[in-house]
């Protein structure tokens, strides 16, 4: 067993379907809903983020890997294109703060 994401964050599904909707208003709840749950994510994203980040710093390595964040980037890349890259740029600034 890995370090402890529970099965409420277990990788979802590679493309999952979007659901029919019967009215706007049940597609705004859908929307809330997946809003919520993104930036719950992104939030635990950040905190194992700082984690890795003081985790190497403290064996005198250096805070930021740009290899390693361009893996990162293409990933998103290859997913969602280039508005992928934004939010890929978007989410590693949150997540390591600012590179200056
Ligand atoms: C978390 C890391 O440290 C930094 C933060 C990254 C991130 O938030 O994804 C990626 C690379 C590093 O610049 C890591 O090296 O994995």
């Amino acid at each position: 067993m890995d370090a402890g994401l529970d099965s409420s964050l277990a990788p979802a599904p590679a493309t999952p379907a979007a659901p029919t909707i019967a009215s706007i208003d049940e597609g705004r709840r859908l929307i809330d809903d997946i809003d919520v749950q993104l930036r719950a994510l992104v939030a635990v994203r950040r905190d194992i983020s700082r984690q890795i980040q003081t985790l190497r710093t403290g064996e005198g390595g250096p805070r930021v890997q740009h290899g390693r964040e361009n893996e990162i980037i293409a990933a998103w890349a290859d997913d969602l294109g280039p508005r992928g890259v934004e939010i890929a740029l978007a989410v590693l600034t949150l997540c390591r703060g600012s590179l200056t």
